[in-house]
Formats: structure tokens, C-alpha cells, sequence
């Protein structure tokens, strides 16, 4: 497959997920949020896509998107085609509640919450939520409580941690509880939103192998995370958001050794092994968003053409949404 076939789905490889010009609103009283706009991406069995951006950028309302998991203010249109290796296709989007419910959310695809300790239940210790999980997907008594000790000790938690209760736990403890239930089914795609939050770096690595090595098995895994050095460690391919849209996707080390987008290069730019300067200025109200390049006004390639909206195209290297982009081959 090419680079662009991969990208772009365009490959005879069946996608497990494809994502079609999804689009999510928010009304509020007095103005509309434009909380992702017309992103589309396509996601294989067996690969790892970092979704990266500043905060607010619509990283998490894409994964909820996905679960159906919107509040009642938030609109929805596009497509969303899953093809689970059991079973008929489904659009994630268009389907009922009733169906993501009994058949698709935790078991054909799994989340890890951005903020686990609010998830889980306060009454059940990790152990009774996790044994739970696992008998509702098909383990006995027996060999859910065997598979519960396994599963702890996957994500990096002693066993005795499972006989806590929720509040007992501390920040980090929680999250790979979180990531332990999203794991317990087994889900041939899993959204993991900031799954490594509050863990030290030793366990950041040991979450990351663990999202890994489940892409090594065949599943496919969407990470988001703000954390760049994460994403090049794990992700196939890294899909850069900002202001609601995708603005760069492409294989990690084309994206991390040439970024074609300013913002993309500004994100590196940031990090402290590089040149570590921020990004000057701020992410636009997502209320109050401009015709053209959301980015023009922090961009130091900007022209009065990026007043008309880029156009995502593909190229062999990748996708990127820009008049200006840098030259492919140039060093970061
Ligand atoms: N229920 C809601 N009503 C109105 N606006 C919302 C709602 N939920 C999210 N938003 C807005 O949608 C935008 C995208 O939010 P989202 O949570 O996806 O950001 P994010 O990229 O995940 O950020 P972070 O990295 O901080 O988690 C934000 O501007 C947020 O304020
Ligand atoms: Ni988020």
C-alpha cells in the first residue's frame, strides 16, 4: 500500500473504522461551538493513530462522538463505518442508542476516559468492576477473577490495589483501573483519551507498550494525548488537529522528520529536546471561528490567500490543509 492509499483508506485492506466528514456543533444560548468539522479518517486493523492538538481542540468530542456519548446539545452529521471482524458494518453515527448500547460501546469499542475517576463507580471496588466486565463478555466466575489479576498486572496494578475502592485510588491508580475495564472486553478498536494522565514516565512507557502491543495483535488503537513524545514512540500515524479540524496526518517519522504544516512544526518546535518555544499566541474561540486558516493569525507563513479555507488534500507523504505548506524533504 502507499503512503496515501494508507492515509486515505483508498487501499484494498477492509478499514476496521472510517470516519467520513463527522461534524459536531454545540448550541448554546447564545452561540454555536464548532467542536469538529468535517474529519475524516480511516483507521486499520493492526494500527496505532495518535490524534494530537492544543487543548480544545476537539480531540475528546471526536472520541465521544464515536461512542454516541454527546450530550443533548451537541448536533451530529457524517459518517462513521465501523467493520468489526465479528459481525455486520455499522455507522457509529446514524445507529440507535439501543444497538451502541447492547452491542457496540465497551465491546466493540473500547474507551479510556479522559477522566477516569469520575467514571467509575464509587460502590464497587476495582475487582467487582472488573470481574463484572469480564463476565459480561463471556468469563465464567472462575476465570474472570483469574483474567482480573492478569489484567491488573497488565496495566501495572498489584493485585491488592483491586480490592480498593474507587476513591481509594490515587490519580494514577485510577486511570489504568480505566484503561484495565477498557481492556477487559477486548475490543477490536479502543479510543484511549489521555490514557497515561498522572502516571510517572516508567509507566507512561509500560501504558504506551501495553496500547502497542495490542496493534501488534491485530486491534486498532486511536490515542489521544497532548503528549508528542508518546505519540512517536507508538503511533503508525499522527493526525494533528487544530480548531476542530485535522490539519496534518501522516506516518509518525514523515510527520515528526518533515511536518508540511506551520502548526505542526510550531508543536515540535515546542518540545524540549527541540527548539522548545511555544507556539506564540492562543487557539480561536471555537465560537467564533474565521472563513479561512483557523491558524493564519498565529502562522509565520501566512498570506491574504490563507483567507480562503484550505483544503485537506493528500499527497504521497500524507494529508495536509494548507496554501503554504513547508517544502517535503526539509528538515524540521
Ligand atoms: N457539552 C458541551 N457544550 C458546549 N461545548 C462543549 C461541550 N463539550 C465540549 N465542548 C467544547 O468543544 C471543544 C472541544 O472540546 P474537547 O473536550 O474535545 O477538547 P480536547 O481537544 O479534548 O481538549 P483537552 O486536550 O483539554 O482534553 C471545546 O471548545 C469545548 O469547550
Ligand atoms: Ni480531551
Amino acid at each position: 500500500m502507499t503512503t496515501t492509499a494508507v492515509l486515505t483508506g483508498t487501499a484494498l485492506a477492509p478499514a476496521l473504522l472510517q470516519v467520513d466528514g463527522l461534524t459536531v456543533r454545540f448550541r448554546l444560548r447564545d452561540a454555536v461551538v464548532h467542536a469538529v468539522t468535517d474529519l475524516s479518517l480511516t483507521l486499520h486493523p493492526g494500527e496505532l493513530l495518535a490524534v494530537v492538538g492544543e487543548s480544545g481542540c476537539g480531540k475528546s468530542v471526536l472520541a465521544h462522538a464515536l461512542l454516541g456519548l454527546l450530550p443533548r446539545n451537541a448536533t451530529i452529521t457524517g459518517h462513521a463505518h465501523l467493520h468489526p471482524p465479528a459481525g455486520a458494518p455499522v455507522d457509529l453515527i446514524t445507529t440507535g442508542e439501543r444497538h451502541l448500547a447492547r452491542h457496540l460501546r465497551g465491546r466493540a469499542v473500547g474507551l479510556v476516559p479522559q477522566s477516569p475517576a469520575t467514571a467509575l463507580t464509587p460502590v464497587r471496588t476495582g475487582r467487582r468492576l472488573l470481574e463484572e466486565t469480564l463476565r459480561a463478555h463471556g468469563h465464567t466466575r472462575r476465570a474472570a477473577s483469574a483474567a482480573a489479576d492478569q489484567i491488573a498486572a497488565d496495566v501495572g496494578l498489584h493485585p491488592d490495589d483491586l480490592d480498593r475502592y474507587p476513591h481509594e485510588l490515587s490519580g494514577g491508580m485510577a486511570q489504568r483501573l480505566a484503561t484495565a475495564l477498557a481492556l477487559a472486553p477486548d475490543p477490536p478498536l479502543l479510543l484511549a483519551d489521555e490514557p497515561t494522565t498522572g502516571l510517572d514516565r516508567p509507566l507512561v512507557d509500560h501504558t504506551l507498550d501495553l496500547l502497542r502491543r495490542r496493534c501488534d495483535t491485530g486491534a486498532a488503537v486511536l490515542l489521544i494525548t497532548h503528549d508528542l513524545t508518546a505519540a512517536r514512540r507508538v503511533a503508525d500515524t499522527v493526525a494533528v488537529m487544530y480548531a476542530s479540524r485535522i490539519v496534518e496526518h501522516r506516518p509518525t517519522t514523515a510527520l515528526y522528520d518533515t511536518p508540511a504544516h506551520p502548526y505542526t512544526a510550531g508543536l515540535l518546535d515546542a518540545l524540549p529536546d527541540r527548539a522548545f518555544t511555544p507556539v506564540p499566541g492562543h487557539p480561536p474561540m471555537l465560537t467564533d471561528l474565521p472563513d479561512g486558516c483557523a491558524f493564519t493569525p498565529r502562522c509565520p507563513r501566512a498570506t491574504n490567500t490563507c483567507h480562503t479555507p484550505p483544503r485537506l488534500t493528500a499527497d504521497s507523504a500524507g494529508r495536509v490543509a494548507c496554501h503554504h505548506p513547508l517544502a517535503a524533504g526539509a528538515p524540521a
